[in-house]
């Protein structure tokens, strides 16, 4: 655990830090890489497998894995924790239907995975362009399903955005840099 902390520390010292993002397919994590990226987010596609894309962002180099979130891909999902230090969890808040499988594949990946301890994590709730009347639901049942055991090892914060309008976008990366950089002094 002392020594994860020493080599996550010592990347962060060189300006390098690995971001993943993760959530169920059709969350909006390929188009939220778009808009952040300013690239045509009309031609994003579902993602097999996955992409890596670099943000320079407050003298950080973002390295972010965005993962293809479909049923079939979530086995594989645990290739890429190694290393990480950064987790962004998107949830659809226009899908609450889907929420209690949501929060089951969170849990699964955060309680049980002993490489992410220590990560920060950002839960971003996308699409409130039109989900914004569930944004009240998703946050109490994070708030009672997930958050508390989620904050005994982790720096999370919770953050509605849309990748369509931006909204929420830089709230959401000045999380990400400040979470990463307030771990440079701490041990
Ligand atoms: N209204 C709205 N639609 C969005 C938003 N973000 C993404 N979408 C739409 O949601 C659908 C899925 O987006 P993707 O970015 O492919 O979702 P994903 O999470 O990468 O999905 P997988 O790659 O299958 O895991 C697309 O039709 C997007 O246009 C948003 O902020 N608002
Ligand atoms: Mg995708």
């Amino acid at each position: 655990m002392v020594l994860l902390k020493v080599l996550r520390k010592q990347k962060i010292k060189e300006s390098q830090a690995r971001v993943l993002l993760l959530g169920l397919d059709n969350a909006g994590k390929s188009t939220l890489v778009a808009q952040i990226l300013d690239e045509d987010m009309r031609s994003v596609a579902p993602t097999f497998g996955f992409q890596i894309n670099t943000l320079t962002r407050d003298g950080i180099n973002l390295h972010i894995w965005d993962i293809g979130g479909q049923q079939s891909l979530r086995p594989f999902w645990h290739n890429y924790f190694e290393k990480t230090d950064f987790l962004i969890w998107v949830v659809d808040a226009c899908a609450p239907a889907r929420l209690d499988k949501c929060i089951q594949e969170l849990q699964t990946v955060l309680q049980q995975e002993d490489r992410l301890i220590g990560t920060g994590v950002l839960i971003w709730i996308n699409k409130v362009d039109i989900g914004r009347e569930n944004i009240s639901l998703i946050e109490e049942r994070l708030e009672k399903e997930v958050l508390g055991t989620l904050r005994e090892n982790h720096n999370v914060g919770v953050i509605p955005c849309s990748a369509f309008t931006g909204e929420g976008i830089n709230e959401g990366l000045d999380f990400v840099c400040d979470e990463i950089k307030s771990r440079l002094f701490v041990l």
